[in-house]
């Protein structure tokens, strides 16, 4: 049938042929008997490998090696058009240099009675990134199905469970539903971490690449166990078949967190950490650890401003305990002291003696009348309930300074003299009393 250059059908004919042209996808005209009557650029080029002496004449032929059922597939589709195939996986030749197999999809298209189309694309990088997909998903259930004590799971950006493996019912005891959707507090004991101290974790995550920290932590059913916790973050999600990178919604897995049941190798870590940090009398941290709890809280309050108190406590007369009932009394009071401290306080505030008969506490995200408040049922609880020692009943008081950090202190030495203060304005005023740091002059609580 011929046309005239500007009929509408010699148009759109026209248009046709230019649209097979510059199509990314490889498009092969052929006859029923495979007879390649029209292909395109880059069909040709993705049919090379597979011709022989550089012709392409018939398709069927030269897909044998890798489709040698494809004529008769064709031959016997009965219907006068449709789909014959759909994105079958061919895969042309194993070449050692190139890392791999060249892939390609193929759809057949019976266009009519005569006619078929084959649409053909080269398929080889994602069949390559399935691969590895599946051999890291077979590394990574391989490791979570035979290491007993490593439980895995996906939080989302604010820290929430955000999908899980059986791993952490193995470890923690937790079902699926119970955990779903939950903080990773979770795994803590009650009054372990606070909701900044969850959130400091992922910004050091973000920061850092991971974060790490070891302590108690708590199964499905209240018992306690001694684990590791390892927290980093998930690479951004690519998605190749969309056209610009997915935005990240609240709910999407942001970390992945790895939680180890350590309590095999804790008593050796922990005496050994006990002895570089801890008072060997009271049990509570010692000056360096103190120290070092101090830096990390400023350092955590430059990211994110919160409150951040301290007390400073000094026992009352302390000298005249000693001389009346002797040292191992007095000693026996410092305990008790301690003991009185752990009961009032968190279990996130840093509990440290610091010097003699002189005690700290550092109180993170609390201001200063919720510190004023601690300081004062401190104070009370230690006169209410007096230590014991060898049948004697040893009554005694305590006095406390209270500063919060503030704008104006670049340092904790400057948020440590300020307590001082505040500490010796309540000896001066008679002893057994809180007094807050306020500028100029301490006041009396
Ligand atoms: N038992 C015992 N006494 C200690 C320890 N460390 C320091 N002390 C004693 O604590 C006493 C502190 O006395 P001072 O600093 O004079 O103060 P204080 O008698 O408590 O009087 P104020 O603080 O002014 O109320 C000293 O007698 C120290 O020997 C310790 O580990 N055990």
């Amino acid at each position: 049938m011929s046309t005239a250059p500007d009929h509408p059908d010699a148009q759109e004919y026209e248009a046709l042929l230019q649209f097979m042209y510059m199509a990314p996808v490889g498009l092969v005209q052929l006859d029923a008997d495979g007879a390649i009557q029209m292909l395109n650029p880059v069909s040709a080029q993705l049919l090379m490998p597979l011709s022989r002496d550089g012709e392409l004449i018939n398709l069927f032929d030269a897909l044998a090696p890798v489709a040698p059922d494809l004529r008769q597939q064709c031959a016997s589709y009965a219907a006068p058009q449709g789909p014959i195939c759909d994105a079958i996986r061919l895969y042309v030749h194993a070449d050692d240099k190139s890392g791999g197999p060249q892939v390609m999809s193929l759809s057949m298209l019976k266009l009519d009675a005569d006619r078929l189309m084959a649409v053909l694309t080269d398929v080889t990088e994602q069949d390559r990134r399935e691969r590895q997909l599946r051999k890291t998903d077979a590394w990574l259930n391989a490791i979570m199905t035979n290491i007993s004590d490593y439980a895995l799971v996906s939080l989302d950006r604010q820290g929430r469970v955000e999908s899980w493996n059986e791993s952490i019912q193995r470890v923690t005891g937790y079902q699926a539903e119970a955990i779903k959707g939950q903080p990773y507090a979770r795994f803590y004991p009650d009054g372990a971490t606070t909701e900044a101290q969850q959130l400091d974790r992922l910004r050091e995550a973000d920061e850092n690449g991971w974060t790490l920290d070891e302590g108690l932590r708590q199964r499905a059913d209240g018992s306690e166990f001694w684990g590791s916790a390892m927290i980093s973050p998930l690479p951004a999600r690519a998605d190749d078949t969309a056209p610009s990178p997915v935005p990240r919604t609240d709910d999407d897995p942001a970390y992945c967190m790895i939680i180890r049941d350590i309590s095999d190798r804790r008593d050796l870590s922990e005496n050994l950490r006990k002895a570089a940090y801890s008072d060997h009398l009271t049990g509570l941290s010692n000056r360096r650890a103190f120290f070092e709890a101090a830096d990390l809280e400023l350092t955590r309050r430059l990211k994110a401003v919160r409150p951040v108190a301290l007390l400073v406590i000094d026992a009352d007369h302390f000298k005249a305990i000693n001389d009346r009932h002797g040292h191992p009394a007095g000693d026996a009071v410092l305990a008790h002291l301690a003991q009185t401290m752990r009961s009032v306080c968190r279990q996130v505030d840093v509990l440290a003696r610091i010097g003699g008969e002189e005690f700290a506490v550092i109180l993170p995200s609390v201001a200063l009348d919720d510190a004023r408040v601690i300081a004062e049922r401190l104070r009370a609880e230690v006169v209410r309930t007096p230590a014991l020692y060898e049948q004697q009943t040893i009554a005694y008081s305590i006095s406390i300074g209270v500063a919060v950090m503030d704008d104006t202190l670049t340092g904790f030495d400057g948020l440590i003299k300020r307590a001082d203060e505040a500490l010796y304005a309540a000896k001066r005023r008679g002893r057994n009393q809180v007094a807050i740091w306020q500028n100029p002059a301490p006041e009396q609580a």
